[in-house]
């Protein structure tokens, strides 16, 4: 295997089932896929209310050295989410608003970094949604190679180019290609039985009736006191 590639083209996700996956949301994306897939927490969005998803461009850069970003611009079609990493943990502000702005040229609807990003005003005023590790104005290099378009980690999960990138203000979910479907699916599930229990909860139902939790407190040993003991 070559060291350093970049991956023209592969496949995508058919483009109802990625807005649909939009639609779901972060949370409940992750929980119809049995809780899998959640980006670590310290990805943040630096701006609030946003919500997309896309197909993952994924980008290996070494740390301090955004190369390869520009490399992985001319492999990204409209929908798709950039997935930038670093082959060492980085900060560095890797991407900004002049990347961005060719990015969005090219179809790109938002990018995470499991590193830094910088010209943050500029980013929000063009309504450009990012999720990183760090806002950083450390400035990088384009000296050395790297790889797109290959299988990466990113927040800790593995993301492969052509899955589904899930992203609001709860933080950002990887959904594998082959399961897209069927998370959708089972996400709408999810969303029409939450939308009764939330019927019932604002009706002032107790979550311990709803969700039939009274015996299994009772046999955690959980007793209910009328009064601090004394
Ligand atoms: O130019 C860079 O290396 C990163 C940046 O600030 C930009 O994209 O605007
Ligand atoms: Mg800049």
């Amino acid at each position: 295997m070559t060291a350093h590639v970049v991956v023209r083209d592969f496949d995508r996700v058919e483009s109802s089932i990625v807005d649909g996956l939009a639609g779901l949301g972060v949370s409940t994306a992750h929980e119809a896929d049995h809780r899998r897939g959640a980006l670590a927490p310290q990805i943040r969005p630096i701006q609030s209310g946003a919500r997309i998803a896309g197909t993952a461009v994924t980008v290996s850069c070494p740390p301090g050295d955004n190369l390869m970003i520009h490399a992985a611009v001319q492999t990204c079609r409209a929908g798709d989410i950039l997935v930038v990493t670093t082959t060492s943990p980085s900060t560095d502000g890797m991407l900004g608003e002049l990347l961005a702005t060719s990015l969005r040229a090219h179809g790109v609807v938002g990018v995470v970094l499991d590193a830094g990003v910088r010209d943050v005003a500029e980013l929000r005023a063009m309504a450009f949604p990012v999720w990183a590790r760090a806002i950083s104005p450390q400035g990088t290099v384009k000296a050395s190679p790297g790889s797109v378009n290959v299988p990466v980690i990113c927040g800790g999960q593995p993301v492969s180019p052509g899955d589904v990138i899930v992203a609001d203000d709860d933080g950002v979910v990887v959904v594998p290609r082959t399961r897209a479907a069927a998370v959708l699916q089972a996400g709408r599930a999810r969303e029409s039985a939450e939308a009764a229990k939330r019927e019932r909860l604002a009706s002032g139902e107790l979550g311990v009736d709803m969700y039939g939790l009274r015996p299994l407190l009772a046999q955690l040993g959980v007793v209910y006191l009328d009064r601090p003991p004394s």
